[in-house]
């Protein structure tokens, strides 16, 4: 974006903003954005080049990269509370005590025993939080109470200190109120017994997880690590920094993809530019220690795209090689030898997004163990307020934003474009054949919907 330009926001009112910054076609020489329905046309493929006959139907290549995550050894470790968050449980998390682990005043005030008016027992300050057991009651004694203190034996009630009155000269307590048996008084186990189940395997340890965690006992938790990720980016083309000049472009993916990974829940252990150079890449791909090597670029059929024959000098197996989806049909997935993966991303900015989204996000979920989990979310269905034209044989995927009750589909969202994605919150599934206003679609969310708020990321 240069200076010149507002930021597309799709907040507030931003989104008849983001729209009307993209809605209208920009004149021009080569393939402009055109109306957001414009389908794909299928490309032509050039001499020589490879038919996909292989692609897989988009739904199926998400099941395969599930599928893919499934088998790959699980590992687990523990590790000390303050270093679990964004992790997933390993085992079910199970009570090593009862909670609360004593009877538990909850209100500052005066704790009873029988009918009143009490005898008022004891010192000022009464029983306070954090100390041994207190003496027991006799029937018609009071002593005062904080919230969280033990409850004496024999205890009947606790009485809130505004709804009591003291008679100083004759050392008695009276209440304001009826006082019924229990009141304000949290009996031990009320929460959950130790043993009981808290939450299930598979559950994200948010920070909620880990206050409940630390209630229940735990110094440590048993977590599936996050899984490591490395990322090559390919392309001679692509530079670091500075403005485009020469047929030298910026690299749009090395700065998105690391991000966008971690909240994925990936750990990503670099992101690094690697010349257009068969070896170079073999050489990276064998070395790496990550679990997923994720590569961008050279996936088509072109004199510097390596990435199937280095695939086929590792031995690697092929899990998915091309899927029935615009943009990012290329992409792949596959099983190394050693049993790591790797996601190959075309290089179109917008189609490496869609690779991401159809296979690295459910393999790294499955990798990461975040299944059957209270937190794990799916695809979910949404109303799109516009028609979006559908590729004759392909899923599209195309950039929405949420609007009420509706989606909108956003224009520029070319395979090599990443102005539509950027005013984004979710893509929308259009089938093939297209989707008419008002039909339902399937919308995988992106990721950044707390970011505003300050959150959204565990890392
Ligand atoms: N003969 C055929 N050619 C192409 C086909 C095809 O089926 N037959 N498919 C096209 C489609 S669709 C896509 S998508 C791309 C995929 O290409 P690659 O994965 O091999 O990627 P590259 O050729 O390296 O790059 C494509 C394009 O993207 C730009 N690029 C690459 N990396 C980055 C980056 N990090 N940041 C910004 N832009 C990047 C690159 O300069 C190219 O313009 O192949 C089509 N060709
Ligand atoms: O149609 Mo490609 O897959 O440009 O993205």
């Amino acid at each position: 974006m240069t200076g010149s330009e507002p930021p597309v926001s799709p907040v507030d009112d931003g989104v008849e903003e983001a729209l009307a910054l993209v809605s209208a076609p920009r004149p021009g020489p080569g393939p402009g954005p055109g109306p957001v329905p414009g389908p794909a046309p299928a490309p032509e493929p050039a001499p020589g080049h490879r038919p996909r006959h292989r692609a897989a139907p988009w739904h199926r290549a998400r099941d395969t990269a599930v599928a893919a995550g499934k088998v790959a050894p699980r590992r687990s470790h523990r590790v000390p509370l303050d270093r679990a968050l964004g992790q997933t449980l390993a085992a079910p998390l199970t009570a090593l005590t009862d909670l609360p682990s004593f009877d538990t005043s909850a209100m500052d005030g005066w704790v009873v025993a029988g009918p009143g008016p009490w005898r008022i027992r004891g010192a000022a300050d009464g029983i306070l939080a954090g100390h041994a057991a207190p003496a027991a009651l006799e029937d018609g004694e009071a002593v005062r109470i904080a919230t969280g203190a033990r409850i004496p034996a024999e205890a009947t009630a606790v009485i809130r200190s505004e709804h009591a009155r003291t008679d100083d000269a004759r050392g008695l307590l009276h209440a304001q109120r009826d006082v019924v048996t229990g009141q304000d008084i949290r009996p031990r186990g009320q929460e959950c017994r130790s043993g009981d189940q808290l939450l299930p395997v598979a559950t994200l340890v948010t920070p909620a997880v880990l206050g409940l965690a630390a209630a229940a006992g735990y110094d440590e938790l048993s977590t599936v690590p996050r899984p490591r990720v490395e990322v090559f980016v390919l392309g001679d083309e692509l530079l670091a920094q500075g403005l485009p000049h020469e047929g030298l472009i910026r690299d749009a993916l090395g700065p998105m993809l690391g991000p966008w990974l971690a909240m994925l829940g990936a750990d990503v252990v670099a992101t690094r530019r690697l010349t257009d150079d068969a070896e170079v890449l073999l050489a990276a791909v064998r070395e790496s220690r990550a679990d997923v090597v994720m590569t961008t670029g050279g996936t088509a059929a072109g004199p510097v795209d390596h990435v199937h024959p280095v695939l086929r000098a590792l031995g690697a197996e092929l899990l998915v090689d091309g899927v029935a989806v615009r943009p990012g049909h290329p992409m792949l997935l596959a099983r190394l030898a050693d049993g790591r993966h790797l996601v190959g991303l075309p290089g179109n900015p917008l189609a490496a997004v869609s690779a991401l989204l159809t296979l690295a996000e459910p393999l790294l979920r499955e990798l990461a163990g975040r299944v059957g989990g209270a937190a794990s979310t799916g695809p979910y269905t949404a109303v799109l307020r516009d028609e979006v034209h559908g590729h004759p044989y392909d899923t599209r995927l195309v950039p929405v934003v949420h609007q009420g009750d509706r989606i909108v589909p956003l224009h520029y969202n070319g395979p090599a474009m990443l102005r539509g994605i950027a005013a984004a919150d979710g893509l929308a599934v259009v089938p093939p054949g297209g989707a008419k206003g008002g039909q339902e679609v399937e919308v995988l969310d992106l990721p950044w919907g707390q970011l505003g708020a300050g959150g959204g990321c565990f890392t």
